[in-house]
């Protein structure tokens, strides 16, 4: 949530002040205050609770000498406003508490007004006596303020002068104003925040939705399992959009209004992971398959009458069951018992539970996995075509997936988390050297707060006006130098105004446990069965992406960097969400270590593929499939895989075809063996992959251009950067530097379609036994079924290819196609550093049409970038580089002469936290 901390104290402190002595001495000032040692919060925060406690027992007139002499002091000075205090004060404890190293002073001071304020306001409405301005009123308000017949001193005072000044209405609307502002700054919250979570609000009709489901469960008897069982079923493809949560990690900002806003969270939770409707588990989250549903819905209306009641109750007793989950996951210190009620992994509940309302919540509390049950019911003779349709509708519906048995989310670890100590330490401690820094060179900004994410910490800064940004960002190498940092990121923060973050790596990097985001609301949410938990950005939100969206993924790094931990998360996280009947993988692993554990799993298509000429084969078994596919759509006119679904789910004797994800883990390995069929396979795939619901996820340690290839470039638009060693590099993989950045250890850009730039991300962690723990579950629930066809038209596809080449070298069929003068082209754009056609044709002495070709090569190589219009192409190997290819070009298949260096060793864990290296080269501005 954003905030808007914006002390006004604080800013007329800075304001104004341009001398850097005074500034500094300021700043100095308040950043020590904000970073009062955690110690005398803890102080401060047991004092307010026992006064709390004392000034309540002044309610019930507990007589003794320090309890009278603290109620006398407080009606003395606020009179009325002491029915309020008791709570005031236990609510700053509450906040010195569980400050979490954020700044509380503004939040604490806001708190323990608001008594007086109240004060204020029944002083004008209730007090009775006459008032006149002199000496003596002070003693009058003092004694009645003692009696409770008046608001004291101070809240007495307050009241009478402003509705002198303005008026009894003006007065108690201004009271009322700033004591909103203040509840909102008490509870680290912007107008804008409320504003926005009430637009975000759950739409009324979602609690409609469920309602027809039941009778479909409950009218339909068992008869259709025997007729459906075989059949594949897509049912839960989307349900409605996921509504945004207020960030986790910012709750204690909010803890104020927690209690509003848990409730609120957690009904809707609870409502949206209860029994979802047939039509919201059917319905296409595209709007294009609206028309598809429109019979369905007319049909449906005819279901709800009679079933309203039931589920109601299911609903009901469902959202008392799911109750324990919210508080345990909203409440990182709670005792683990209060999560392990939540463990049974609910996302994956919704599908069956519309036709098996009470069982399978049951099992969910008993920590079974949930098996569905299979809806039938032979279709006779209904009278009605449409109840047929809906009918059929439940029947698929209830058997997705009713094989496969979801792994409950308890395979996985929790989170150990760092101390709050440690982690406010550290944030103290670089608010202070940043604040004056900033000040020692003259700038006037004021830190407003500090968001720590699981590898880096933003602090957030109000620049005052007439600050160029650009003063700030010269200091970059400064600032980074005063926090014994290797370097900062210093940019804009997006949708808030004058405010610059300074994002500085944390020195305790906080892994982020893969359990953290698939049992996020996030996750459980998303309505896309080939979700992808990729981990939490910088103010620690989780970051889940739809597969489909992508719809194709470019994972490059260096080695040790994080990618066969991140290709883990992506499988693991579809295991977690999608049946085999919904998602279908095909896993290629030439390194042969990686991804042999999958061997096995339902959701396997073929065995994990290890020889790269398979390899090539299950790739084009891949492209036949998707125009298969095509051709099968065009028959019955729909565009998409989606539109297909729906389709098949409504008529009879029509299949649904799951999601295929192609997952290759090393992709040069491939391009040695075979580049011409892969790199030819991949883009025919990543062009048409989408609407046929093939989607490719590539990882590769070796981002060169001769690997990633311009073509596959441009048709793999998702990308993940993990740490690499050149801006070169990270130039292409993402398009732009910063990937030399990272800090390896899962530290990632995340770059997926249509977002602006790269999101710097912490991957989630899984290590081998979570893996392997969920893998087992999962094989135990079904063992894979694979697809023979597949198999041995891929094997055809091997030996076809062996029998073509008879064994020459292997890139040797691709190189023909190039012109000659390729190399020499190449050589003049590197030696120059600029690529264009009319200074290749005088270099090269060339006509028009060959430069322009052999500029078109390059391009499709990755050796110079696109058509920029007027600028020149840009050149994106070095020299160094390109002597490496041409070097490989001669060297026996297999090897690998340039493997990237590993992520320093540094880096390791130490008990729960990484170590950050000291010594990385600084970042660039
Ligand atoms: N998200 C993460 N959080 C914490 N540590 C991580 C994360 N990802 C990876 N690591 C650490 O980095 C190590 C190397 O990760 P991984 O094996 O995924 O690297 P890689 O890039 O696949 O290397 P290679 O290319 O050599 O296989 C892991 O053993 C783990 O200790």
């Amino acid at each position: 949530m954003a905030t808007a901390k914006k002390s006004p104290s604080r800013k007329s402190a800075s304001g104004g002040k341009r001398s850097g002595g005074t500034t500094r001495s300021t700043a100095g000032k308040r950043a020590s205050a904000s970073g009062a040692t955690p110690i005398r919060r803890e102080v401060g925060a047991l004092i307010c609770f026992l006064l709390a406690i004392f000034a309540a027992l002044g309610y019930f007139n507990v007589s003794a000498l320090f309890i009278d002499f603290f109620t006398g002091l407080a009606k003395g000075l606020i009179g009325y406003g002491y029915y309020f205090l008791p709570p005031a004060l236990l609510w700053a404890s509450f906040v010195l508490f569980f400050h979490r190293g954020r700044p509380v002073r503004l939040r604490v001071w806001c708190i323990l007004l608001l008594p007086v304020l109240l004060g204020a306001v029944l002083q004008m409405f209730v007090a009775k006596g006459e008032y006149a301005w002199s000496w003596s009123l002070i003693p009058t308000l003092w004694r009645e303020g003692g009696q409770m017949s008046s608001g004291g001193v101070l809240s007495g005072l307050l009241g009478l002068a402003f509705s002198g000044l303005f008026s009894k209405i003006g007065a108690t609307i201004f009271f009322v104003l700033a004591g909103a502002l203040m509840v909102l700054a008490a509870c680290r919250l912007s107008f804008s925040d409320v504003v926005d979570y009430f637009r975000e609000m759950p739409h009324p009709e979602y609690e409609e939705q469920p309602l027809p489901e039941r009778p479909r469960r409950t009218q339909k008897p068992q008869k259709k399992r025997e007729v459906r069982r075989s059949e594949i079923d897509i049912p839960v493809d989307d349900g409605p959009e996921p509504e945004p949560e207020p960030e986790p990690d910012r709750e204690p900002k909010a803890k104020g209004a927690a209690a509003l806003f848990q409730r609120k969270e957690s009904s809707f939770f609870n409502h949206e992971a209860s029994v979802p409707a047939p039509d919201a588990l059917l319905r296409p989250d595209e709007t294009e398959e609206e028309e598809t549903r429109v019979p369905l819905t007319e049909e449906e209306d005819d279901w709800d009458l009679p079933t309203e009641p039931e589920p109601e109750e299911a609903r009901a007793e469902q959202a008392h069951r799911e109750e324990p989950a919210s508080p345990a996951r909203s409440e990182e210190d709670e005792a683990p018992e209060e999560q392990e009620e939540s463990l049974p992994f609910d996302p994956v509940i919704p599908p069956p539970a519309p036709f098996a309302p009470t069982r399978p919540q049951r099992d969910t509390l008993a920590g079974i996995p949930i098996e569905r049950e299979p809806a039938v019911g032979k279709k006779e003779e209904k009278a009605q075509a449409a109840q047929e349709v809906s009918r059929d509708l439940s029947a698929g519906l209830a058997q997705g997936g009713q094989d496969y048995q979801y792994p409950p989310v308890d395979l996985l670890t929790q989170s150990p988390g760092l101390s709050d100590n440690d982690v406010a330490g550290e944030l103290n401690a670089n608010q202070i050297r940043l604040s004056d820094t900033i000040h020692s060179f003259g700038i006037d900004a004021t830190i407003v707060d500090a968001i720590r994410g699981p590898s880096v910490t933003r602090y957030e800064l109000e620049l005052a006006q007439g600050v160029r940004m650009n003063k700030l960002t010269n200091l970059t190498d400064d600032i980074a130098l005063a926090l014994g940092a290797t370097g900062v990121r210093i940019a804009p923060i997006p949708d808030k105004i004058s405010m610059v973050g300074i994002e500085v790596p944390n020195k305790l990097v906080a892994p982020v446990p893969i359990r953290d985001v698939i049992d996020s609301r996030e996750f459980r949410e998303s309505p896309s069965k080939v979700s992808f938990a990729v981990g939490k950005d910088i103010s620690n939100r989780c970051v889940v992406c739809n597969i489909a969206k992508l719809p194709h993924l470019l994972i490059a790094g260096t080695t040790g960097s994080g990618k066969s931990v991140c290709t883990n998360s992506l499988i693991v996280s579809l295991l977690y969400k999608s049946s085999p009947e919904e998602v279908r993988l095909i896993m290629v692993d030439p390194k042969m270590v990686e991804l042999g554990i999958y061997n096995g799993i339902p959701h396997l298509l073929i065995p994990v593929v290890t020889d790269p000429k398979k390899a090539a084969g299950a790739l084009q078994w891949a492209v036949t499939e998707m125009m298969k596919r095509y051709k099968r759509f065009s028959e019955v006119g729909v565009r998409d895989l989606k539109s297909y679904n729906a389709l098949a789910k409504r008529t009879e004797g029509m299949e649904t075809m799951p999601s295929v994800v192609v997952v290759i883990d090393e992709l040069a390995d491939l391009m040695l063996v075979a580049a011409k069929e892969v790199e030819e396979s991949i883009c025919r795939v990543a062009q048409m992959g989408r609407a046929s619901g093939m989607h490719l996820i590539i990882a590769t340690q070796r981002p060169s251009a001769d690997v990633i290839t311009g073509l596959m470039k441009a048709n793999i638009p998702s990308r993940i950067a993990f740490a690499v060693q050149s801006s070169l590099d990270s130039r292409i993989i993402l398009d732009t530097t910063g990937a030399e950045k990272l800090v390896g250890r899962g530290d990632m850009l995340y770059f997926p379609l249509g977002s602006g730039k790269p999101q710097r991300v912490q991957g989630c962690m899984i290590t081998d036994e979570e893996v392997a723990a969920v893998v087992d579950f999962v094989k135990k629930g079904g063992q894979a079924d694979y697809d023979e066809a597949v198999l041995h038209e891929i094997e055809q596809n091997a030996a076809a290819k062996d029998k073509k080449s008879g064994a020459p070298a292997p890139e040797s069929d691709g190189q023909d196609e190039y012109d000659e003068l390729l190399p020499n082209a190449i050589e003049v754009v590197v030696e120059t550093g600029m690529a264009s056609v009319s200074m290749l044709q005088r270099r090269l002495k060339l006509g028009y049409s060959r430069a322009a070709r052999l500029v078109d090569q390059m391009e499709e190589k990755g050796v110079v970038g696109p058509f920029e219009g007027s600028k020149p192409r840009q050149v994106l190997i070095t020299k160094a580089q390109w002597q490496e290819m041409q070097y490989k070009q001669h060297m026996p298949s297999g090897a690998s002469p340039m493997a990237a260096e590993p992520v320093p060793e540094e880096l390791d864990f130490e008990d729960d936290a990484i170590a950050q290296p000291r010594d990385l080269p600084p970042f660039d501005a």
